[in-house]
């Protein structure tokens, strides 16, 4: 195993130069650090190029603005050192990612909630529109942003009993265009319609059934497994996979591309309504409520 160690990144709080850009040396294996601990750990091989990428920001994996740049600054490096794979996985127990960190949706400050959904933006173009083969290991719950991560990738491993799917309605909010774009090409028009007005959390099985996910295996064959079938996504030419890949993703990247400012004013406006904002707080009360209740 070849480690690439990125060291140095900075997440700057002052706006809108968010971040250094950060310093790579090669070693033995690849460690990409992230600013708040080793929230985001990234190792590559150097015989495959496959890139293993675990989220770890404790206690949900919520994405906030400085792990979601943290996560795009990682994606980019791994294109540019034109690596071949990436497995997307979590090392929190139990949770794949608890989507976005809805304080960051809450009581917001207006500018950074802009910086914040273009960092989102950013993270969806680079995976969803990634040259590498990605396969996402989901070993744990997987709601909203979660679910996005993981349909941006080519193919979902999952873990029997937890969830997964875009849940926004049930708190308030919508799911943009993209996060149903993303959705739709993974499920289909009808079952995303389905899912997106119900905001319907699917069991890993469950998920199965409707091809959100494609494979259902034992918690500690997650991993292993999603390196099984990377081995059949490197077996074809490198160009052609590519290619195949691009034809199927461009209009929906460009879509995005295109109206990115159209899309931040679209969240901000929406984001500030005092409905939303009650709907915000009520799910995280439940949320708090539900946490204290196991303590
Ligand atoms: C028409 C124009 C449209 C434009 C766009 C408009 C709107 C924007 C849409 C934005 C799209 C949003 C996408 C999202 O991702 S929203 C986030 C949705 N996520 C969730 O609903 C997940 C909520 N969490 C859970 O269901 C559970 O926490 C769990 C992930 C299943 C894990 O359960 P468990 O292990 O039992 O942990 P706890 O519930 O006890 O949680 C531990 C602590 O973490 C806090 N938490 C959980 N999730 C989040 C989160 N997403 N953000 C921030 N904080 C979170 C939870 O409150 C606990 O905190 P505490 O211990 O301090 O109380």
């Amino acid at each position: 195993m070849a480690t690439l160690w990125t060291r140095g990144i900075q997440v700057c709080r002052a706006l809108p130069r968010l971040c250094t850009a950060p310093s790579v040396q090669r070693r033995t294996s690849v460690r990409l650090m992230s600013t708040e601990k080793d929230n985001l750990l990234v190792d590559v091989d150097s015989k495959t190029g496959v890139a293993t990428m675990q989220m770890n920001r404790p206690p949900v994996n919520s994405l906030n603005l400085e792990f979601l740049t943290s996560i795009s600054i990682a994606l980019e490096k791994l294109e540019n050192e034109k690596c071949r794979g990436l497995i997307l996985t979590s090392d929190v127990p139990k949770i794949f990612c608890a989507g976005l960190d809805i304080l960051e949706m809450y009581q917001p400050d207006v500018e950074r909630l802009q910086v914040f959904w273009r960092s989102l933006q950013d993270v969806w173009l680079r995976l969803y529109g990634s040259k590498m083969a990605t396969i996402a290991a989901i070993n744990g719950h997987s709601p909203a942003g979660g679910c996005l991560l993981a349909t941006c990738c080519d193919y979902r491993i999952m873990a029997p009993n937890y969830t997964i799917g875009l849940n926004e309605t049930q708190l308030g909010i919508v799911a943009p265009f993209w996060f149903r774009d993303t959705m739709c090409g993974v499920i289909g028009h009808r079952e995303t319609e389905h899912a997106l007005t119900l905001g319907i959390m699917y069991s890993t099985e469950e998920a199965l059934n409707i091809k959100l996910v494609d494979k259902v295996v034992p918690q500690d064959k997650v991993i292993p497994a999603a390196q099984e079938k990377m081995k059949q996504y490197l077996k074809i030419p490198e160009v052609a996979r590519q290619l195949s890949k691009d034809l199927m993703r461009r209009e929906t990247v460009e879509k995005l591309r295109l109206r990115r400012e159209d899309d931040v004013a679209a969240f901000k406006n929406f984001a500030v309504r005092e409905s939303v904002q009650k709907s915000l707080g009520m799910y995280l009360e439940m949320l708090k409520k539900k946490s204290q209740q196991k303590k």
